[in-house]
C-alpha cells in the first residue's frame, strides 16, 4: 500500500493494494501491524457505517475533548471528503484538504484528532465506513459550519442536504474557545 502525505501534516491518504482477478477483487482494508508501520494508529475502538443519498453533506464534525482519529473509506459510491485543522495555535489552523474517495479508487483518508471532518455525496448514494480511535462521546461532539467563508472549502455541491445540527453550526471564529483543541 502507499501512504501519501497531504498538504495538512498528519492527514494521510492511503492507497491499499488491491488484488483483482476474474472473480472480483481482494484487499486488506486494515491491518494493525502494517498500518502502524506506515505511521497510522494501531488501535481503533469503534467502527461506523453511514448511508447517504446524493447531495447529502455530513460535517464538519470533531470531538473535543476525547478527540477521535478516523480512518475513512467509501464502500459504495463516491464522496468528496474533507479534513480541516481546528487546533488553536497550529500553523495550519483553519486550512482544509479535500479528496475524492470512492468504491472505484478504494482510497482511505486518515484524519487525526484535532481535525474536523466532513463529506458530501457525489454519486446516487454512498455507503461510508470509518474506524475511530476513540469512542463516541455526545457531550464532546462539536460542529463547524460546512461553508464557513473563512475556511473556504470548495465543495463540489452548491445546495447540499444537511441535518439541522449542521445547518445551524457556528463558524470556526464563533466557536467557544473551550470547544477547540490546542496544538
Ligand atoms: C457519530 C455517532 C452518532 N450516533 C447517533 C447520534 C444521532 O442520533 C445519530 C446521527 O448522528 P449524526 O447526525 O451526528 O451523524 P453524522 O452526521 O453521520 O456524524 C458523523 O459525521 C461524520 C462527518 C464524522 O466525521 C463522524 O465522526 C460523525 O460525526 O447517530 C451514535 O450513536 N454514535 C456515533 O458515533
Amino acid at each position: 500500500m502507499r501512504v501519501l502525505e497531504t498538504e495538512l501534516p498528519g492527514v494521510l491518504l492511503v492507497e491499499p493494494d488491491v488484488f483483482g482477478d476474474e472473480r472480483g477483487f481482494f484487499m486488506e482494508s486494515w491491518s494493525g501491524r502494517r498500518y502502524r508501520e506506515a505511521g497510522l494508529p494501531e488501535r481503533f475502538v469503534q467502527d461506523n457505517l453511514s448511508f447517504s443519498r446524493r447531495g447529502v453533506l455530513r460535517g464538519l464534525h470533531f470531538q473535543h475533548p476525547r478527540g477521535q482519529g478516523k480512518l475513512v473509506s467509501v464502500l459504495r459510491g463516491e464522496v468528496f471528503d474533507v479534513a480541516v485543522d481546528v487546533r488553536r495555535g497550529s500553523p495550519t489552523f483553519g486550512r482544509w484538504v479535500g479528496v475524492s474517495l470512492s468504491e472505484e479508487n478504494k482510497r482511505q483518508l486518515y484524519i487525526p484528532p484535532g481535525f474536523a471532518h466532513g463529506f458530501v455525496v457525489l454519486s446516487e448514494a454512498a455507503l461510508f465506513f470509518y474506524k475511530c480511535t476513540e469512542y463516541y462521546a455526545p457531550e464532546c461532539e462539536r460542529t463547524v459550519l460546512w461553508n464557513d467563508p473563512e475556511i473556504g472549502i470548495c465543495w463540489p455541491v452548491e445546495e447540499p442536504v444537511l441535518s439541522e445540527k449542521d445547518r445551524e453550526a457556528p463558524t470556526l471564529r464563533n466557536m467557544p474557545p473551550g470547544h477547540l483543541p490546542a496544538r
